[in-house]
């Protein structure tokens, strides 16, 4: 009895690449979650450990990321992007002899901003959910609304600098960053004659507004902007407390390869991320009760 070698395939997973297309206004975005897989000739890497014809995962990888840059205007759309990574790998890598994309494309929707769709922020297609909390306890009624996962990203007019640095401090300074989060907010209104509809809406309006028009220095300065505006449109809202996921997107270096990236292609990174957490409350804002929020989201 001989054991032989069945199918193989190999290749990187899941790389999240977010292409930023911002030589003109108003800024294009794509984001895609490329899988690459390729099979031929390499019997030698399992049965041996040579790996000579091992071509890595990781090139794959930097691969995706230079062809989000250097593909033109096939990265604009995910078939034909990953027409064109499924070809290189079997046309310039010899020993490659079939070669599987997958691409899971999350389409973004440009943010209303003054009535109209703004030029470089976004937010991702059908994401939220509109929450609700109402405590009574026979005399009072405390109605609390909100929103969960709602995600926005702005290609530019975010930055973060000038921080504390000490002894494991790396992170460089920016003048010129993607900021992302999925907003989970809840408001505490002190008024229930409200067209509930018609408020949430309004809210929404403001937040989604600010976060575009705001040019921030950091997150938390958006956090305080966003419920600053809120109570102040809506002067019957009189608490709001936020949790902001900082979903980061680092620059990728694509210089190894001869690629210029100014600000186009990075990587959305996952996890860990920034947790920035804050209410923003009128000074004569009630007391609603230890329960009137819900606190699952992080008090
Ligand atoms: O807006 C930010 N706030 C931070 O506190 C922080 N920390 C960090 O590493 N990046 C950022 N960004």
């Amino acid at each position: 009895m001989n054991i032989v070698l069945g199918h193989t395939q190999y290749g990187k997973a899941e790389t999240h690449v977010v292409r930023v297309f911002r030589d003109h206004e108003p800024h294009e975005i794509v984001d895609y979650v490329v899988s690459v897989a390729v099979t031929g000739d390499f019997s030698d890497v399992h049965l041996t450990g040579d790996n000579a014809r091992c071509l890595t995962t990781d090139a794959m990888k930097n691969t995706v990321n230079a062809y989000a840059k250097e593909a033109g205007d096939a990265v604009r759309q995910p078939e034909s992007f990953a027409a064109a990574l499924a070809r290189h790998f079997v046309a310039d890598v010899p020993q490659v002899e079939r070669a599987r994309i997958q691409i899971d494309a999350t389409p973004w929707d440009r943010l209303p901003s003054g009535g109209q769709p703004h030029p470089h922020a976004f937010s991702k297609r059908g994401s939220y959910v509109r929450t609700v909390t109402v405590t009574d306890d026979g005399t009072t009624a405390h109605v609390v609304s909100g929103v969960r996962d709602l995600v926005v990203l702005k290609t530019t007019d975010s930055e973060f600098h000038g921080f504390y640095t000490e002894r494991y401090t790396t992170l460089a300074p920016t003048t010129d960053r993607i900021m992302a989060t999925s907003v989970t907010a809840q408001w505490l209104h002190t008024d229930a004659d409200v067209d509930w509809g018609k408020s949430h809406d309004r809210v929404l309006a403001t937040l989604s507004g600010t976060f575009a028009g705001h040019h921030s220095y950091a997150l938390q300065q958006t956090l305080h902007a966003m419920g600053e505006a809120i109570i102040g449109e809506q002067p019957e809202i009189a608490e709001v407390r936020f949790s902001l996921p900082n979903k980061h997107h680092f620059l990728v270096d694509l210089s190894p390869f001869g690629v210029e990236n100014h600000q186009e292609v990075f990587h959305a990174d996952d996890r860990p991320y920034g947790y920035i957490e804050g209410t923003v409350r009128r000074d004569d804002a009630p007391d609603p009760g230890p329960d009137a929020f819900d606190p699952g989201q992080g008090w």
